[in-house]
């Protein structure tokens, strides 16, 4: 659960305001461009300390917590993964960064890539897959966390429609958890109608939601009217 309580975050003189919570399922950020989702997003993975309020995931206050010491995981647009390590060692950076091999996390890692579709690829560098199977990789490496907040990013606007489509319903398969909660910014309505609960609108300075999927593409108020065309 992801609460923004009196969150007031600015960059510049650009200013948002948020005071809202996110439970459990798939919440779509959408908005007109410079509405202020990545904003949102980096102060919610600790890249950016609200000017006011607090911002809380299951009830922890999260100031002055530095990104890597935050319960979440992240998921951007390229991946990320590292050329030179293979998959299995790109999936573990998401248990252990810095710590060895074990029987138990290598068999983590094997369970996490047979979830994503990738067993057996694990010893294969990501150079050697194709752009759908880096996605896959990048999606364990999520996965693998098991954070209860994960920030997906624009995640796989990189690939075809048909692709990514079949990911985005991927990624909401495997990561979706008891308590888990997944914020995936989109530029595309249709990725929200297709694998989201809520969606929180980002326009006009402030954060709006969750509203139910369904109803606020039947009936738009007027920020999202004008969003939409
Ligand atoms: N470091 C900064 N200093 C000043 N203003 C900034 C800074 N970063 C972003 N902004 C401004 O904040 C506003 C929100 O930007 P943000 O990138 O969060 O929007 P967005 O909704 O993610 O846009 P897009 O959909 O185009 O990616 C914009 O007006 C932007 O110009």
């Amino acid at each position: 659960m992801l609460t923004l309580e009196s969150l007031v975050l600015q960059q510049g003189a650009f200013r948002l305001e948020a005071d809202l919570t996110v439970g459990a399922g798939v919440t779509a950020v959408i908005g007109p461009s410079g509405g202020g989702k990545s904003t949102l997003l980096a102060a919610i993975g600790g890249f950016l300390d609200p000017a006011l309020g607090h911002i809380r995931i299951d009830g922890r206050d999260m100031a002055g917590l530095a990104p890597h010491a935050r319960p979440v995981a992240q998921l951007f647009q390229d991946g990320n993964l590292f050329p030179h390590l293979t998959v299995a060692q790109n999936v573990m950076l998401g248990i252990a960064p810095g710590l060895g091999r074990d029987p138990a996390r290598d068999a983590r890692v094997e369970e996490v890539l047979a979830r994503v579709g990738l067993s057996g690829l694990g010893a294969r560098k990501p150079g050697a897959l194709s752009g759908g199977q880096q996605s896959r990789a990048a999606l364990a490496r999520v996965l693998v966390q098991d954070a209860p907040l994960v920030l997906l990013d624009e995640p796989f606007a990189a690939l075809g429609p048909g692709l990514k489509a079949e990911m985005l319903i991927l990624a909401r398969d495997v990561l979706a958890a008891p308590g888990r909660t997944l914020l995936m910014v989109t530029h595309d309505p249709g990725d929200a109608e297709r694998v989201a609960d809520t969606v929180l609108l980002v326009a006009d300075g402030r954060v709006t939601g969750p509203h139910d999927r369904a109803a606020l593409f039947a009936d738009p108020p007027a920020a999202l009217r004008e969003y939409l065309g």
